[in-house]
């Protein structure tokens, strides 16, 4: 198969499709590899370091989009993009097409098989392509935090982890899956004071033998997040529903109940955000205020560090994308090793919405992925 790797073009978006020792992967195999020229430089690779492992440079994306079999991105596409998406070509990256109406008219326009990282499923229930990002977001989610808790910043000049004789900063985390978990594992490891909100008991009682004491938890009401809010002085949204729009669970009257000053980090935002008064925001300007609360949601916060997420990601990815390139949507075969899974990231297939949870969330007809593919 021939598999292209435009530039990515969101905003301060630094990671890449394939990596250099990816398309190695992928040229082994008998594959062609086509790299945008450039693509790379957010992760300091160079075009040299790609045609070393393999691949031809193209000089645009439109050279990528029109010659290729399967496009392998990190970002949704943007508009400039859909438009040059073809029938019968597979996309590769993630969607979050649930909060996003337009981006899912032109996916099916365009005809072509589009299957989103971010609901690839493994034999465990997880989304073993959502979950490196996921591990960074949560990561960077404290570094965030910490820096909008600064007076400089409009904070209220609260230092995480405290000093001795005074108190540290207490954190709230709601949804305590993979964003959550290393969220609160920066904060711990800081010093900070942590609650983890979630609704699944099942998770909380983990998340307790997890941190063995160092964390409190909590199970998700209104009351409870309400409660946790109006003590917390940063506070970090990392609820997940697979696929769908996040549900809004800290409402603006409910902002009033906080700190001035405290943070609101909404990690959920590429879901539609967890909190009322989220909006996605960019690297370049990643806050903004309401009602005394500072707001970070930005939308690819991976893509600040890329050397460590592209890599991250690409270890997550390889094995699914060898199998797309393989056999392409051969590929999502329920029996076969990866195929299972890959079924669970089709979002949309020659103009059908494959994906129960972003048909439910934008209101459109919902065919069955195994019914589409054998339309
Ligand atoms: N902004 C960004 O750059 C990034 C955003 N994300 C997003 O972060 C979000 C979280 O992802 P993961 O941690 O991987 O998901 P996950 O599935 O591992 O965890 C989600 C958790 O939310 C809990 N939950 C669901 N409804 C809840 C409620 N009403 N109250 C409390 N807890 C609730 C679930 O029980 C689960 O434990 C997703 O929307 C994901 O797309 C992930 C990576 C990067
Ligand atoms: C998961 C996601 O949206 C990201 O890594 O940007
Ligand atoms: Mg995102």
């Amino acid at each position: 198969m021939r598999v292209g790797v435009p530039s990515e073009i969101k905003v301060h978006e630094y990671r890449v499709g394939l990596t250099p020792g990816a398309v190695r992967e992928y040229v082994a195999r008998g594959h062609q590899v086509v790299v945008q020229s450039g693509a790379g430089a957010g992760i300091m690779a160079t075009d040299d370091a790609y045609r070393a492992a393999g691949a031809e440079i193209a000089a645009t994306a439109a050279e990528i989009f029109a010659g290729c079999d399967m496009i392998v991105k990190v970002k949704e596409p943007q508009p400039s993009e859909w438009v040059q998406l073809r029938p019968d070509q597979l996309l590769f990256t993630y969607l979050h097409l649930a909060p996003d109406p337009e981006q899912a008219k032109g996916l099916i326009a365009s005809g072509c098989t589009a299957i989103a990282y971010e609901t690839v499923t493994d034999e465990k229930g997880t989304l073993p392509l959502l979950a490196p990002m996921s591990e960074v977001a949560g990561r960077l989610a404290i570094e965030a935090a910490g820096e909008a808790m600064r007076r400089s910043e409009g904070g209220a000049g609260i230092l995480l982890g405290g000093v001795p004789g005074v108190a540290a900063g207490r954190v709230c985390v709601i949804g305590g899956g993979v964003v959550g978990t290393h969220a609160a594992r920066m904060a711990v490891g800081l010093g900070a004071e942590v609650t983890i909100v979630d609704r699944s008991i099942p998770r909380l009682r983990e998340l307790d033998e997890l941190f063995q004491g160092r964390v409190r938890t909590r199970y998700s009401t209104l009351e409870t997040i309400d409660h946790e809010i109006s003590i917390a002085d940063a506070v970090i949204g990392a609820v997940l529903i697979p696929g769908a729009s996040a549900p809004k669970l800290v409402t603006r009257a409910m902002l009033k109940h906080m700190k001035p000053g405290s943070v609101l980090v909404d990690v959920a935002i590429d879901q539609g955000g967890c909190f009322e008064t989220s909006k996605p925001t960019t690297h370049a300007e990643p806050t903004y205020v309401v009602d005394g609360i500072i707001h970070y949601c930005v939308a690819n916060m991976p893509g600040a560090v890329p050397q460590t997420s592209a890599a991250a990601l690409n270890n997550a990815t390889l094995p699914y994308g060898l199998a797309l390139a393989e056999k392409g949507v051969g590929a999502l075969h329920a029996l076969s090793d990866t195929g299972r899974g890959l079924l669970a990231g089709l979002n949309v297939h020659k103009g059908k919405v494959t994906s129960k949870a972003v048909a439910d969330s934008l209101n459109l007809d919902f065919v069955a992925p195994e019914t589409a593919l054998a339309a």
